[in-house]
Parts: C-alpha cells; structure tokens; sequence
C-alpha cells in the first residue's frame, strides 16, 4: 500500500481516518482534505472495492468544487468498502455504525454518492446531527429528482454559447448519459430552445437529426427502458454518440470517455462535463488547441453541491435554484474572461480561482491548523 503520508501537499489532506467496526462488519474510510472555507462537504460512497487514494482523489476535486463555487465549506469524501446491493436491512446497520464512527469528526458533512441514497442519509443524520440530500419530509431538498446538477449545466450553457457564438434557441446538443445529470440537462436546455438530437445509455445510442422529444424520453428511462426502445430515431453503438456533429457536447455518464486516442472525432464547439473527469487531460488540452470550449467538470456539475449547502443552511429548493443560477453564471463568466485574455485551459483558469479563494480562507485560520498560507502562497 502506497504511504498514505505521501498524498499530502499544501492543500491537505486534513486527516486520513480508517474505521473498522467488528459487530457490525463496518470498513469505512474518510478523507477530510482541506477545510479552510469550513466544514468539509462531500458524499458517501458504497463500493466494494474503493481505495484510499481513491477517496483522496475524490476528496481533493470536493476541495477545489467547493471553492470554486464559494461555498463556505471544504472538501471531503467517504467510503464504505461494501456491495452496495446488501438488503436495506444491512445497509441500515452499516451507515448506523458509520455515522456513529464519524459523529466526533465534526468537520465532515457527509451526503449521499455511488450506492447511498436520501435514506441512508436519515439513518446517518440520527446518529451524528448532520448530513445533507435528506428526504424532503425532514428537510431535504432531493437533489437528484429536482435536477440541481442538470440546472446547474443549463445556467452554463447559457453563460458559455455566447463566448463561442452559438444561439442557443435552435442549437443541437447531444448527451452521453441519461440519468439524473443527463435527461435534467436536457429538460432545462430544450426550454430554453436547444435541440437534443443525440442520447446515450450502456445499451447504445439514439440519434434524429430532427429533434428527440425529452418528456417522451425521459418517461421512458423512467420504466427502466433503454433510449433504444424510443421509436423515432436510427440506433447506433454507444461510442457513436461521439461521432454525432452538434453545437454542445455534454458527457454525464463515466470518467475517461474522450482520450487523446478518441477526441479527434468530436464534432462540437461547447462541451460541458456533466460527468466528472470524463475526459483525459490530454483531449481537455488537444479540444483547446481545436478551439473546442471545453468547461471542466467541477465547475459546470456544481448545481448539486450547491443544492446541499443551501440545503444544510436551512433553504428551500428555490432558494436552492436561485443560488445555482448565480453563483454558476458568475463563476462561468469569470472564468471565461480569464481564459480570453491569457489563453490558457479552461481547467487551469478553474483551480486557480479555487486555490486563490482557499487562500485568502486560509489567511484567516492560525498557523496551527495545518496546511498554512505560506505554502501555498
Ligand atoms: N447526480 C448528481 O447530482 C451529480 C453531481 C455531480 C457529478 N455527477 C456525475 O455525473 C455523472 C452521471 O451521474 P448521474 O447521477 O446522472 O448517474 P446515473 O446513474 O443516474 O446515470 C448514468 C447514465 O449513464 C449511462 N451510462 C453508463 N455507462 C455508460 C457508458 N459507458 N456510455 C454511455 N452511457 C453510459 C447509464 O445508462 C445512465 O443513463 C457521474 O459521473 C456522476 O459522478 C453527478
């Protein structure tokens, strides 16, 4: 196993903390990377096979989302090493345990990832007093069905087209994803007069030039069908969705879609990462050199995190929206005029302005907890 002290840099992590617990089988792991904008924020994930240095990883892109988008939170992640497809009995005792094992690690919000959901995080709240993406009945907002991260990458394509002169009344956009992320993108960039002409799930892809109906779409995944079962439209292979000439392209599925071996068959001018690190950073640096906009995961999928940090101050899904719509157009914005005017990566534009707002945090905590501002500075 690689040293865990070798993850530590200037940003963190704060702690690295394996819990085992023997009754109830428990094996978690939590990564408190960085908290000086506050608490740190960040979900749950139920997976078999997860590393710690996964966990850092995921830890370490909460930092740099969180304050990208001003929140007043840090960043961190957690793990439990379990199927997640156990009866709802044993994952009730698993997030017990767990949140009995992390309701002393105060400087951790947990909410829900990959294989936990709003239940699990209830169970979770009773035992610590804290986590967000609750049940509406006690308070959540339910990210997932409202479509925050969708919301959230409707407000960039908004802010974005102008930058590379697309009208996004009659612009044709495709997705490769249609879950939550994807068919909610969809449902708010039609309203605002885009044409989804492409669409993707494991099982392949649906393509008509002349427009797919989202609602029709979207009743359809709703019965666990697959966008082949829609019937006007040619069904191709699932990579197809690459090849499909559009104005915006918006992964929401998996990580590493477009790599250098794959990103010359791109046809688009705007990508939006709905997914996280869905392309390498070899096609994120080849799509800037094609002049292919290209707005990083971390900034663009923020609608979610966003919706929790409203959600755990004590506001409502609009208030939730209304912070979406602002803090995205304004970042967006800010981003994109520095990219302009020095040329370089979407990317590196984005963590600057991360590491800049953890700075000036940092500034503001004494020397004695932790990772300091003349390291970073
Ligand atoms: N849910 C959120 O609020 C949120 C927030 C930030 C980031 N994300 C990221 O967005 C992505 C999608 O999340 P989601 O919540 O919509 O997931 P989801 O499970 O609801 O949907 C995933 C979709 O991707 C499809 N898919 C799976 N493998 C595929 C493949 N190889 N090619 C094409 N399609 C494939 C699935 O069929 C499904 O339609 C993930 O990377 C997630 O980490 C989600």
């Amino acid at each position: 196993m690689k040293n865990i002290f070798e993850f530590g840099d200037c940003l963190g992590p704060d702690k690295i903390i394996h819990i085992y617990d023997h009754d109830s089988g428990l094996k978690a792991i939590v990564v408190v990377d960085n908290v000086a904008c506050g608490p740190a924020m960040g979900g749950v994930r139920m997976a078999p096979d997860v590393t710690t240095e996964e966990v850092f990883r995921l830890a370490r892109a909460m930092t740099l989302k969180n304050a990208a988008a001003d929140l007043s939170h840090g960043g961190g992640k957690a793990a439990i090493l379990s199927n997640p497809k156990v009866s709802a009995a044993k994952k009730e005792i698993l997030m017990r345990a767990f949140g009995r094992a992390i309701k002393d690690i105060t400087d951790y919000i947990p909410g829900p990832d990959m294989g936990t959901d709003e239940a699990c995080m209830a169970w979770v709240r009773e035992e610590t007093g804290r986590a967000i993406g609750l049940p509406a009945t006690i308070g959540g907002i339910p990210l997932d069905e409202v479509g925050a991260t969708g919301y959230g990458l409707s407000v960039v394509a908004d802010v974005a087209s102008n930058f590379c002169h697309i009208d996004l009344i009659g612009a044709k956009f495709v997705i490769q994803g249609t879950g939550s992320v994807g068919l909610h993108a969809a449902k708010f960039l039609t309203a605002q007069g885009a044409i989804l002409i492409g669409a993707t799930d494991s099982q392949g892809t649906l393509f008509n030039s002349n427009g797919i109906d989202v609602t029709q779409l979207t009743k359809l995944k709703g019965k666990k069908k697959s966008v082949l079962d829609y019937t006007d439209g040619d069904k191709l292979s699932r990579d197809a969705i690459i090849d499909i000439p559009c104005d915006i392209w918006i992964p929401a599925a998996r990580p590493d879609v477009i790599r250098a071996d794959n990103v010359h068959r791109l046809k688009t001018k705007l990508v939006i990462q709905g997914a996280n690190i869905p392309f390498t950073a070899k096609a994120e640096q080849i799509c800037h050199d094609r002049n292919i906009l290209v707005i990083p995961d971390f900034i663009a999928n923020a609608g979610g995190v966003i919706c929790g940090a409203v959600e755990y101050g004590g506001g409502n899904q609009e208030i939730a929206f209304q912070t979406i719509e602002e803090k995205i157009r304004k970042n967006i914005t800010l981003m994109l005029e520095n990219v302009v005017q020095t040329d370089k990566l979407p990317r590196q534009i984005a963590i600057e302005m991360a590491e800049q707002r953890i700075r000036r945090a940092t500034a503001y905590r004494s020397k004695s907890h932790g990772a300091g501002l003349q390291l970073i500075a």
